[in-house]
C-alpha cells in the first residue's frame, strides 16, 4: 500500500544486550523521511545503518523512542502486528541470496501477495508483470541459481515492490555484484521505487549509491552526524534515450517524461536498458513492458 505518510524516528536508542554492558547501536535518532523520498545510510562499520534499518521497518523493536507510520508507532506493536504491517507496507531487497532456491522467479516475486491471501495465480499474474516490467520478461520459470546475480536482484526487486508497498528499505542490495552490474541493479531499484511513490531507504557503503538518492545521511557511533541532499536525483534513464509513446493503459514512469533531472557528478553513464524489449504500448525507463496493473505512477 503506497502510503502518503511520512515515516518518522524520533529519539530511536537499540542496544543490544543488556543495559550497562550490552552494545548501544543507535544513540537518539531523529529521522524523518518523506513519501516518495529516496535516503541513502552511510557510515563506517559498526556506526548503526542497518540496525537502523531495521528499526525503522519494524524487524527490530527499538529499546526506546519511536518509529512511527501511518499513525502508528511500531515500537508499541506486538511482533505480530509488526509482522502483518511489514508485509502489506513494507518491502525489502537485501544483499543477495534471500530468494527461495526451490521456486521459480516469478513465484520468488510473488510471494508477499500470496503471504497476504492472493490467491496464487492472481499472485504470479501480477509478479510477471513486474517482472517485465523490470526486463526479466521469459524468465519467470527460472529458479535463483538459474539466474545471473543482477537478475536474481530484479526478482528481488520485483518482490519488494509487488505489494505496493510505503517503504521499500535495502539493505546494501548491490554489495556482492560486480560494479556495472550493481550499477543496473541500481538505477533499475531507483527507477521502480519512484515510479511507485514508494520511499526507499538504502544501506550503502558506496558513495556513488548515495548519489543516486534525494538524499543521504551519514551516521557515526549510533548517530546521525550529517545530511546532505542531492541536487537531482539521477534518472535510471540516459537522458538520450526517446521516450515511449504514453497510452492510457501504460502511464509512463516519472524518470522517463521529458526534463527529468540529470544529476552531476562522475557517477557513471545510467544503466543500460535491460535485455527485454519495450513494449508495443509504451514502455518503462526500466526496460520491461508496462507497469503492473494497479500501480500507479506518483511523480515526485
Ligand atoms: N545482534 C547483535 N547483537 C549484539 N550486537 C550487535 C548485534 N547487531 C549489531 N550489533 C552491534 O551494534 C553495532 C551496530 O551494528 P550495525 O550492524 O547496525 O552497524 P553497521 O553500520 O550496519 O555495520 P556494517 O557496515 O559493518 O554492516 C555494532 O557495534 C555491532 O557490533
Amino acid at each position: 500500500m503506497t502510503s502518503r505518510t511520512p515515516l518518522t524516528a524520533h529519539t530511536l536508542v537499540k542496544t543490544y544486550g543488556s543495559a550497562g554492558t550490552g552494545t548501544t547501536a543507535l544513540a537518539g535518532v531523529d529521522l524523518s523521511i518523506a513519501p516518495g523520498e529516496s535516503v541513502a545510510i552511510m557510515g563506517p562499520s559498526g556506526s548503526g545503518k542497518t540496525t537502523l534499518l531495521h528499526c525503522l521497518a519494524g524487524v527490530l523493536p527499538a529499546t526506546s523512542g519511536q518509529v512511527v507510520w501511518a499513525g502508528q508507532d511500531l515500537s508499541s506493536m506486538s511482533e505480530r502486528a509488526r509482522t502483518g504491517l511489514r508485509r502489506t507496507d513494507f518491502g525489502f531487497v537485501f544483499q543477495s541470496g534471500q530468494l527461495l532456491p526451490e521456486l521459480p522467479a516469478d513465484e520468488n516475486a510473488a510471494l508477499p501477495l500470496m503471504l497476504a491471501g492472493t490467491p496464487r495465480a492472481q499472485a504470479t499474474d501480477t509478479a510477471r508483470r513486474w517482472l517485465a516490467y523490470l526486463g526479466l520478461g521469459g524468465m519467470e520459470s527460472r529458479r535463483p541459481g538459474e539466474l545471473s546475480g543482477g537478475q536474481a536482484q530484479r526478482v528481488a526487486i520485483a518482490r519488494a515492490l509487488v505489494g505496493s508497498p510505503g517503504v521499500v528499505f535495502a539493505d546494501e542490495p548491490t554489495g556482492a555484484l560486480d560494479q556495472q552490474t550493481g550499477h543496473e541493479v541500481l538505477g533499475v531499484l531507483t527507477e521502480a521505487t519512484r515510479a511507485t511513490g514508494a520511499a526507499l531507504v538504502i544501506v550503502t557503503h558506496d558513495p556513488g549509491v548515495a548519489r543516486w538518492c534525494s538524499r543521504t545521511v551519514h551516521m557515526r557511533d549510533g548517530r546521525i552526524v550529517s545530511e546532505d541532499r542531492t541536487p537531482a536525483a539521477q534518472p535510471a534513464t540516459p537522458p538520450t534515450q526517446p521516450a515511449a509513446p504514453a497510452t492510457q493503459s501504460a502511464p509512463q514512469a516519472a524518470p522517463a517524461q521529458p526534463g527529468a533531472p540529470v544529476a552531476p557528478g562522475p557517477w557513471p553513464a545510467p544503466p543500460p536498458a535491460p535485455t527485454a524489449p519495450y513494449g508495443p504500448n509504451g514502455t518503462s525507463a526500466v526496460g520491461g513492458t508496462n507497469l503492473p496493473d494497479g500501480v500507479t505512477v506518483v511523480p515526485r
